[in-house]
């Protein structure tokens, strides 16, 4: 029901958000509030994944990708789900409150963009809705940053802006992949009502615009040589496949574009922290 394997990346963006933020300042993470906020984006985001099942339990069952859901299958009744899906974003609420009130307003938003904006709102009308649904994405790694601290909350920003902006890249490149499945339940994601040449071309300048942004960090002199080389090497090969893609748009192109972007992602959170441990700011 909670889709574990989308949420991991989540999580681990809210824990590498806050590891950057306690290594860039030397301020200690109390072992409490790892639990709270771990625990607290974990719900978070089952919750997330649970409503927007909920939401969607008519669409997940038409498409060959989620039609054996739990609610689709039967294992879970749709009343059930949505308990569970409540119960989960309470927990998430309480857990982020106990962080602080930022975690808390920041999960909030996460929570209402994701399920309501996204889910409720966006996601069968326009296909602009990963790009409004998106900010929910950035949400946990800016409340790892601010779990730790609100200071040069540039930096937060600009982890949970490199979220935002490869989310496009992440799932247009699906959308191509299995753009029979979304015409089947009419979710107009980019992929499904343009064209695939014009389609490539989107995904390949949002990839464009996210592996430029990754290189803020390091331009604004806030991260050194070792955010700056991961940043510059993944970005080449990301860089790499959607130039593939753009001019042999095949499915095994947009589903390799699709795998390799969560372990993009990956790689430069796991450079921001060992970056920050490793790099002292001039001044
Ligand atoms: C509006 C935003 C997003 C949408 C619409 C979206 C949509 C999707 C979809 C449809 C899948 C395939 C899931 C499946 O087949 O079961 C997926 C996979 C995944 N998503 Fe997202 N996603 C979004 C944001 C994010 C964010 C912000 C993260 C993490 C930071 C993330 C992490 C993942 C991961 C790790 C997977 C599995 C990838 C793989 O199988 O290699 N997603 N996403
Ligand atoms: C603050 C906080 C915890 C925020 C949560 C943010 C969050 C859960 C973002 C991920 C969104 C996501 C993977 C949506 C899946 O889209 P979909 O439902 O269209 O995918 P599907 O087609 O596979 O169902």
């Amino acid at each position: 029901m909670t889709k574990p394997k989308i949420w991991y990346l989540l999580v681990f963006t809210t824990f590498g958000a806050a590891l950057t933020a306690s290594f860039y300042f030397d301020l200690p993470i109390e072992p409490m509030t790892w639990v709270l906020l771990i625990g607290g984006v974990t719900a978070g985001s089952a919750a997330a994944e649970t409503l927007t099942g909920y939401i969607d339990r008519d669409i997940d069952a038409m498409m060959d990708r989620t039609k054996d859901r739990p609610i689709p299958s039967g294992r879970i009744s749709p009343k059930n789900a949505l308990a569970f899906g409540l119960i989960l974003t309470a927990i998430s609420l309480v857990m982020s409150w106990f962080v602080n009130i930022w975690a808390f307003s920041l999960m909030a938003f996460g929570l209402f963009d994701n399920v309501i904006v996204y889910s409720k709102w966006l996601k069968r009308r326009s296909q602009s809705n990963i790009i409004l649904g998106g900010f929910s994405g950035g949400a946990p790694a800016l409340i790892g940053y601010v779990a730790v601290t609100t200071q040069n909350i540039e930096i937060g920003l600009v982890m949970a802006g490199l979220v935002f902006l490869w989310i496009p890249t992440h799932i247009w490149s699906l959308a191509l992949h299995i753009k029979k499945d979304y015409t089947k339940a009419g979710v107009p994601m980019l992929p499904v009502v343009s064209s695939e040449k014009s389609s490539v071309r989107v995904i390949a300048g949002t990839t464009v615009m996210m592996v430029v942004f990754s290189l803020v960090p390091f331009l604004f002199g806030e991260f050194g040589i070792i955010y700056l080389a991961t940043a510059g090497v993944f970005g080449a090969v990301m860089l790499a496949l959607s130039m593939w893609l753009l001019v042999k748009p095949t499915e095994k192109a947009s589903w390799t574009v699709f795998k390799f972007s969560s372990p993009y992602l990956t790689a430069l959170f796991i450079a921001f922290m060992v970056d920050a441990y490793y790099f002292t700011p001039p001044g």
